[in-house]
């Protein structure tokens, strides 16, 4: 039998802000690397010093995905512009042990984690005894532990807020539309009363359209990095990194962890393009900053597609699961309202052929409708009705 319309099927989803302008987070105890990280990733100049709180208000910028579909577009089309997408980062400052209580910069800075809607947690586990460590000596599963409680502790101290209002409604007022929401933080009370984060239960439509009012600090993705030291992240061993790795399958299974190494980094981006190749050919390794580009740009389910032609060559940034009307309309709004139809090629078919003229002949240019999902790397032309935007306005 097939499945009822109205049935809410559980599927994992992205917790949190919609849009296409969404951020990433640098977290982690003080004096980690976590600005150093920024600096190198998005060439950045914020202050990254050697000691605790040196950032403290937090640094945005973003920095370019890379992307060799991108460049082959560019490379064909020669366009007078190129724009690519941006994931937009935020360093802010290093969380202490009893931060939810107010310690370090406590809840000013706990208010910074949850501007964000994703999150780099950064640990370190490169030995520098000219480093200070908050915690005295080098242990980054100790300091996930750390950051981890504070995060479940103010999710904690924040929900019983909100339940005892919908408590009330639901129980004492017995006002039955409040159920979902009351049963939906119900849950998330005894998740994270059992040291489960939010993001790690499964929920569905209705639930999550609760969540996102209150954008719980364990619900939003984490993607974990570790700070090495040039050596180890070139002979890529540590003996940190399978305890970290239990450590994430434990408590936050499934999410990515990337290890990578800011005086590696830093040295790379001193040095000039030809230096650079030769350094990395001899040493047999590859920055890993790319990668963790994509993987904080995949955690906030965000993609892009592309227009392209000889005046530009561009990205554009949706969430995933965008329908065509609406993919339209980050060009211009007038897109979306006249939407006639989205002329699309897949750029893997366009790279394999050729060129457009191929892909038509080869029929791989499709034309699509209003109910067209987008998919990452679609090449597209949009149709539409210039004097709709205008009819629109003036009903
Ligand atoms: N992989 C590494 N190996 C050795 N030293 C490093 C490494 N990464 C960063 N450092 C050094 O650690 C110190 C602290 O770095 P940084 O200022 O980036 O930390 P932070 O986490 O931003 O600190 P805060 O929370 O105080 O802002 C700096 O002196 C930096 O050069
Ligand atoms: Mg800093």
């Amino acid at each position: 039998m097939p499945p009822k319309k109205n049935v809410v099927e559980e599927k994992p989803a992205l917790i949190g802000r919609l849009g296409t302008n969404l951020k990433v987070g640098i977290l982690g105890l003080p004096n980690v690397g976590k600005s150093t990280f920024f600096n190198v990733l998005t060439k950045s100049e914020a202050q990254a010093e050697n000691f605790p709180f040196c950032t403290i208000d937090p640094n945005e910028s973003r920095v370019a995905v890379q992307d060799d579909r991108f460049d082959w577009l560019v490379n064909h089309y020669k366009p007078a512009s190129k724009v690519p997408a941006f994931l937009n980062v935020t360093d802010i400052a290093g969380l202490v042990k009893g931060a939810s209580e107010g310690q370090g910069l406590g809840n000013a800075f706990l208010s910074h984690v949850s501007a964000c809607d994703a999150l780099f947690h950064l640990c370190r586990a490169f030995d520098d005894d000219d480093v200070t460590h908050v915690e005295g000596e080098v242990d980054p599963v100790r300091d996930l532990e750390i950051i981890s409680n504070e995060l479940f502790a103010k999710d904690l101290q924040f929900i019983d807020g909100p339940l005892d209002k919908v408590e009330k409604l639901f129980t004492r007022a017995n006002d039955k539309t409040k159920k979902i929401e009351y049963d939906t933080l119900v849950r998330v009370k005894k998740c994270l009363e059992e040291k489960k984060p939010v993001r790690q239960e499964l929920w569905n439509e209705k639930e999550i359209e609760i969540l996102n009012k209150h954008l719980f600090l364990t619900a939003k993705p984490i993607v974990y990095l570790v700070n090495l030291s040039e050596k180890d992240y070139i002979r890529k061993k540590n003996k940190w990194l399978p305890k970290i790795k239990a450590w994430i399958d434990t408590n936050d299974a499934g999410a990515v962890l990337i290890p990578f190494s800011g005086a590696f980094e830093l040295k790379l981006l001193d040095m000039p393009e030809d230096e650079r190749q030769k350094y990395l050919k001899e040493q047999g390794v590859t920055s890993n900053l790319d990668k963790i580009v994509h993987t904080g740009y995949k955690a906030l389910q965000l993609e892009y597609f592309f227009t392209s032609g000889e005046d530009e060559v561009k990205a554009w940034t949706i969430q995933v699961g965008t329908p065509a009307p609406k993919a339209a309309g980050r060009i211009h709004t007038d897109f979306e309202k006249g939407f006639i139809m989205a002329e699309v090629m897949k750029v893997a078919d366009l790279i394999e052929l050729g060129d457009e003229a191929k892909c038509k002949a080869g029929g791989k240019y499709r034309q699509q409708g209003k109910t067209y999902i987008v998919q990452d790397g679609d090449v597209i032309f949009f149709k539409f009705n210039a004097g709709a935007g205008l009819q629109a306005k003036k009903k």
